[in-house]
């Protein structure tokens, strides 16, 4: 493997990675860029490890002996302190971060996202540990705009919208909206790292991912998840396309979001990783600004490309709308716009997306028709019991 440098020209050496919630989405992904590209060790840690088995086995694999997996549940583990001490860099990435879940596992989603990283940040602050926690662009919550008038010329006004690390206000609704527990936990934490940074030295990056998706992301209700449960719009999307039923518009699909390709999002990561000295005591946005839509269009486009991607006829009814009280429960509620400010993260790290909403909904819905459609056709063929 060739030497790697950092942006500034300097040789970057070999480190150890305390990877926490490894398993999941985002970290599979990075493990397997870390892997390929780089030479750094991964510790792995996680309660499953079904995302990074190809990761692990077999034994021949060009990084055998780089990544090591510890089956660990940090609410209850006392081997969480040993493995943040013999790791250079901690990268925390463990939470419940399903909407369904937050309004109605409220305290799951507290504990989950203030509580249980608690230790994580206190064993790095005192054993002079780097650490990289995930928080959520959810800490913004909605805009400042949405409280305008639905008429007043001032919502398309940048200034009443676009989300800044240093100066936009975090704002949620009220306590009985549960749906803002998971921010609020988030936010809460946020605050704890950036006092441990200020107090007492800690060395500290957060990232506020923007809706990343692609390949890997949460379950197929039925296939390789719990019938019953609601993961994010992506899977859920992918999971109506796969079964040919219409794509659910929560409260009408008028919500706006921007998509990031979560191979352009780990790109990013990785400079954070090798980049200590620009990377430390920054808070970075990562979302690519230019793939907004409104859910409604989301779905529209997810139907286009999987009928180019899967050969099916499109469906004559592609979608239904459908309450958000009925989808999600009581105290749902929803962030209006999300459009991330990319100034500091360009100005630190020279990091730009560079995936089309297209072109990646392209990719991973390849990926998912791959994946699944024989197993759902398995499943769907299957009499149900009475
Ligand atoms: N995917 C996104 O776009 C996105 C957006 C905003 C924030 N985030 C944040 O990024 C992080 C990772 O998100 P993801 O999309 O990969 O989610 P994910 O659910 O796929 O991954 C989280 C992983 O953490 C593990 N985990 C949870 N609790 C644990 C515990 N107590 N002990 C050990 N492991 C535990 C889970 O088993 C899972 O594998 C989360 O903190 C999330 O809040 C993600
Ligand atoms: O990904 C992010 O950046 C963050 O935001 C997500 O929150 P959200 O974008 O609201 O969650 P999704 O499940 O992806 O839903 C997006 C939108 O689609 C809508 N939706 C979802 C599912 C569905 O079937 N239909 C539907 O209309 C939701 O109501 C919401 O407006 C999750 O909170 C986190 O994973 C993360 O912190």
């Amino acid at each position: 493997m060739a030497a790697r440098m950092d942006l500034d020209g300097r040789l970057i050496k070999p480190m150890t990675i305390c990877m926490i919630g490894a398993g999941g989405f985002i970290g599979s992904h990075l493990c397997e860029k870390l892997m390929a590209e780089t030479p750094h060790k991964v510790l792995a840690l996680d309660v499953y490890n079904d995302k990074i088995k190809h990761l692990l086995e077999p034994d021949s694999l060009p990084w055998a002996g780089r990544i090591e997996f510890h089956r660990i549940n940090i609410k209850h583990d006392s081997r969480l302190e040993g493995l943040i001490k013999m790791a250079d860099l901690t990268i925390n990435l463990a939470a419940i971060c399903t909407p369904a879940d937050y309004n109605t596992r409220p305290l799951d989603t507290i504990y989950s996202n203030f509580i249980d990283a608690l230790p994580v940040v206190k064993y790095c602050s005192e054993n002079n540990k780097r650490l990289i926690h995930f928080s959520t662009c959810e800490v913004y919550g909605k805009t400042i705009g949405s409280f305008l008038p639905k008429d007043s010329p001032l919502r398309k006004d940048p200034a009443y919208y676009v989300l800044k690390e240093d100066t936009s206000p975090c704002i949620f609704g009220s306590i009985e909206k549960q749906r803002w527990s998971y921010a609020c936990a988030k936010q809460l934490i946020e605050r704890l790292i950036y006092a441990e940074g200020v107090e007492n030295g800690l060395d500290f990056t957060i990232v506020r991912p923007f809706n990343w998706i692609g390949p890997r992301m949460d379950f197929i209700p039925g296939i390789d998840g719990p019938s019953e449960g609601v993961p994010r719009v992506l899977a859920c999307f992918s999971n109506n396309l796969l079964r040919r039923e219409p794509l659910k518009l929560v409260d009408g699909g008028q919500s706006q979001r921007t998509f990031v390709y979560i191979k352009d999002a780990i790109e990013a990561v990785l400079l954070m990783i090798e980049n200590p000295d620009r990377a430390n005591g920054h808070i970075f946005n990562v979302g690519n600004p230019n793939n907004e839509v409104t859910v409604r269009q989301l779905a529209e486009m997810m139907t286009q490309v999987y009928t180019k991607v899967s050969g099916e006829p499109m469906l004559q009814s592609p979608s239904i709308d459908v309450s958000s009280k009925e989808f999600y429960g009581e105290g749902y509620d929803d962030s209006d716009k999300r459009i991330p400010d990319m100034t500091i993260i360009n100005k630190q790290l020279g990091w730009n997306p560079k995936t089309s909403l297209w072109d990646l909904l392209e990719s991973t819905l390849t990926y998912q028709h791959r994946t699944y459609a024989e197993a759902i056709k398995k499943s769907m063929a299957k009499p149900t019991a009475f």
